[in-house]
């Protein structure tokens, strides 16, 4: 299906980064950021809390259908830890940020996240959970998947100056 411009999914464990990098991606292009966890809450597209991990369960066919009309025209940044609710057909680009675990582990700490939660997103990225779920979504239907480093702000730059050509040489 062609788009103008192009939807691009960033997604990695909760703190690798995600929210930074879509925020500086939207700044230097032309796309619109969509943090889709801010959306799950505030459009409340979920159908229950976890208190334990003060998280939601989003609910997929509720952000699918919030994000569709957002997505056929294109030129999205669409920013979430998880990829399995996104058709196929409305992605261009899946990039996954990665931090090692210790980086990791001290940003979450630093949010005063609950042990369980912590260790439970540590975990996540030490079975690159995100990685695996964004293959088996997007692998078959010849997506090209980016996996980039993201702990530093040297990375960061590379990981957005290499994005930004994919979206200037679109279409
Ligand atoms: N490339 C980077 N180098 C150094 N620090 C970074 C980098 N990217 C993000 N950070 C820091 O890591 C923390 C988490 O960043 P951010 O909130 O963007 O993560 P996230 O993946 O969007 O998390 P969540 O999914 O929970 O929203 C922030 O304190 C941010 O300043």
């Amino acid at each position: 299906m062609s788009r103008p411009k192009p939807n691009i999914l960033v997604t990695g464990t909760p703190g690798v980064g995600k929210t930074t990098f879509c925020e500086a991606l939207a700044a230097a292009s032309s796309l619109e950021h969509l943090e889709v966890s801010k959306m799950v809450r505030e459009k409340r597209l979920y159908r229950e809390w976890d208190d334990e991990l003060d998280c939601s369960i989003f609910d997929e066919e509720m952000v699918q259908d919030a994000l569709e009309p957002l997505l056929e025209s294109g030129g999205c940044v669409v920013d979430f830890h998880s990829s399995s609710f996104l058709d196929e057909s409305l992605v261009d680009l899946v990039v996954v940020l990665r931090v090692d675990t210790s980086t990791l582990y001290d940003r979450l700490e630093k949010r005063h996240y609950p042990e369980s939660k912590v260790k439970q997103n540590v975990e996540a990225e030490i079975f690159q959970s995100c990685l695996d779920e964004a293959r088996e979504v997007f692998e078959e239907a010849d997506i090209q998947i980016w996996e980039m480093p993201h702990d530093t702000e040297e990375h960061m730059e590379e990981a957005l100056e290499r994005v930004l050509g994919f979206v200037r040489s679109f279409g």
